[in-house]
């Protein structure tokens, strides 16, 4: 699987410019983090790779030739879950996933429900209404459905809304293993959710692509600019502060800088200092 794309732009009715120069190219086997705060673009970004809107400019080709032109095969081989789903809420989990590979074209379906149900944790849910679920499980029936047919490239927006802690680890899992032979995108503005399981970031804002490359790309970008420091009434004018930590000896700090100060002692990025040095930078008219 190869999805190139080439110059897309896009502006919806209302003049809302939502994507611009967008360049990239994806290939399989990959597990691809979206990352990106709200409003970047990132769900713009996936209805036109699903066919779901049309750019106004630009064009995205799979293998090699235009999506526009291969809606069928691409559908064939899409399994898709959109930040809103609905879900038929009379329907029991097994009955809205029978009904799902029926539309998916799935010839006796039993044994992949199954698996998929498993592979979910929806095992004591498969018999309950959808109505009954909570938000986390029918969250899960939604990465059930996408997972029907085993299709070559999976894209997910925001699937890990409303999970708990533990499902989110699960998922997490559950994404590394089905992306061994896939191609997966993963769109979050969560930056624990793709931290490592993610082999290639693209970090997106305001409509445009500001990273793309692996999270060690992005640590190391980020190497010096990191740094801790007790609360100090006047760091805000000197750093961003990304997190704040109590302990015995006061509030421990954590920032980042272009230039750390001198109160602040530099420690090794992760991927979430990282992601937020690079928004620090966004502005910046030197860029990268
Ligand atoms: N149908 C629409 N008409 C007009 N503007 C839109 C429409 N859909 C999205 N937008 C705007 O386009 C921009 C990008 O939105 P998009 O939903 O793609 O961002 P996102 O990164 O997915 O954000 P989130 O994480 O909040 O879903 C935002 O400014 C949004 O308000």
């Amino acid at each position: 699987m190869e999805i190139m794309i080439s110059d897309l732009e896009m502006t919806y009715s209302n003049g809302k410019k939502a994507l611009q120069d967008i360049n990239l190219v994806l290939e399989s086997p990959n597990l691809i983090g979206l990352l990106g705060p709200n409003g970047a673009g990132k769900t713009t970004l996936i209805k036109l790779l699903t066919m779901s809107l049309i750019q106004t400019k630009g064009e995205v080709f799979l293998r090699g030739k235009s999506i526009v032109e291969q809606e069928k095969i691409l559908k064939s081989q899409l399994g898709y879950l959109p930040q809103v789903f609905g879900l038929y809420e009379d329907l029991t989990v097994y009955q809205f996933l029978e009904y799902m590979s029926v539309l998916k074209g799935i010839k006796k379906p039993r044994s992949e429900i199954l698996e998929k149900i498993n592979m979910t944790n929806l095992k004591t849910k498969s018999k309950k209404k959808i109505r009954t679920l909570s938000g986390g499980q029918k969250q899960r029936v939604g990465i059930a459905q996408a997972l029907l047919g085993n299709p070559s490239l999976m894209i997910f927006d925001e699937p890990t809304v409303g999970l708990d802690p533990e499902e989110r680890i699960n998922f997490r899992n559950l994404f590394s293993k089905i992306a061994e032979n896939k191609l997966v995108i993963l769109s979050t503005h969560i930056v624990e959710d793709i931290q490592a399981v993610c082999n290639q970031l693209i970090v997106m804002d305001e409509g445009k692509i500001i990273f793309t490359g692996t999270p060690e790309e992005l640590i190391y970008l980020a190497q010096g600019h990191v740094g801790i420091f007790y609360e100090h009434s006047k760091a805000e004018q000197h750093c961003e502060i990304t997190s704040r930590v109590n302990t015995a000896n006061g509030v421990i700090c954590r920032g980042v800088a272009e230039i750390l100060p001198e109160f602040m002692s530099e420690v090794e990025p992760t991927l979430e200092d990282a992601y937020m040095y690079l928004m620090s930078r966004k502005d910046r008219s030197d860029g990268f």
